[in-house]
């Protein structure tokens, strides 16, 4: 099947004060429909301005890259994805099934049509009971959930998330990854999910694309033999363990974390 975001040859430098900052070199990738996508590397090897490419927050320097077959500018105008930033970023004056609706309102749904879609974005995040409550009434993973639900309410084939749990304590990011996860099969979404954790990205993912910085590059890309189907214990197992064992290596050999 055709892939639903493809980068070929996709370079991006960044011209600073201290000089050119080479961000993204040649990096190629094919992303196909329904795969849950993990890039993973250390600080600064550019997996943020890959996700923010996509998104058409940044323009690459050289190369070409397509998300459903449109430039990614086309593809935002068309609402293609929903972006889930590394903070919640709700507005406090506004309740959880407000924050939600927003967007929805800027884009001229109709009243109906847009407490059809919170509702159904709500429970798709378990969060049906706190619609009318405000962000500070929610912990710092509801807060998340609520974001993720924002995303979700454009109801496009495709979620970007850059390090959506990065801030949260070990527990309440087991719990959401569980929910991330039960949401992907639910809804056959293809996402595209930025972290820095290796058990995160195993866990998650249907591939896991290692990169490298200075410049930034894939050094490896690995497609996952774990099932669909992933308790959390499934981290026990020795299929998880060489799994994670693979991604170290493959950071190790980026220099990534040396
Ligand atoms: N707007 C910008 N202007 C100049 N340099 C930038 C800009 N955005 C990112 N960079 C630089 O580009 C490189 C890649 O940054 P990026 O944020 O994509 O990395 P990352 O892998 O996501 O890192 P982190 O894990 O810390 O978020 C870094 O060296 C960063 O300093």
């Amino acid at each position: 099947m055709d892939a639903v975001i493809e980068a070929q040859r996709v370079s991006l430098t960044f011209q600073t004060a201290d000089g050119p900052v080479h961000a993204l070199k040649d990096v190629d990738l094919a992303i196909a429909p329904g795969e849950f996508v993990s890039f993973i590397g250390p600080s600064g090897c550019g997996k943020t301005t890959f996700l923010r490419s996509v998104a058409a927050l940044e323009t690459p320097t050289s190369g070409r890259l397509s998300v459903n077959g449109m430039e990614p500018d086309a593809a935002r105008r068309a609402r293609a994805y929903g972006f889930v930033f590394q903070a919640p970023g709700l507005y406090p004056w506004r309740t959880i099934s407000g924050n939600i609706s927003l967007p929805l309102e800027i884009m001229g749904f109709s009243r109906s049509e847009r407490a059809e879609r919170v509702a159904r974005v709500l429970d798709l995040v378990e969060l049906t009971g706190f619609a009318g409550k405000f962000p500070w009434q929610l912990s710092g993973g509801m807060q998340q959930r609520a974001s993720i639900a924002r995303a979700l309410a454009f109801d496009a084939d495709i979620l970007l998330m850059d390090e959506p749990f990065g801030a949260l304590d070990e527990i309440v990011r087991d719990r959401l990854n569980e929910a991330l996860l039960a949401l992907w099969r639910k809804t056959g979404k293809t996402i595209g999910f930025v972290t820095h954790s290796i058990p995160e990205a195993v866990y998650l993912s249907t591939k896991i694309v290692v990169m490298s910085p200075r410049p930034g590059r894939i050094t490896k890309v690995i497609d996952s033999p774990l099932p669909p189907e992933r308790p959390l214990e499934i981290r026990d197992t020795p299929e998880f363990i060489a799994l994670a064992h693979e991604v170290r290596e493959g950071l190790r050999e980026g220099h990534g974390y040396d």
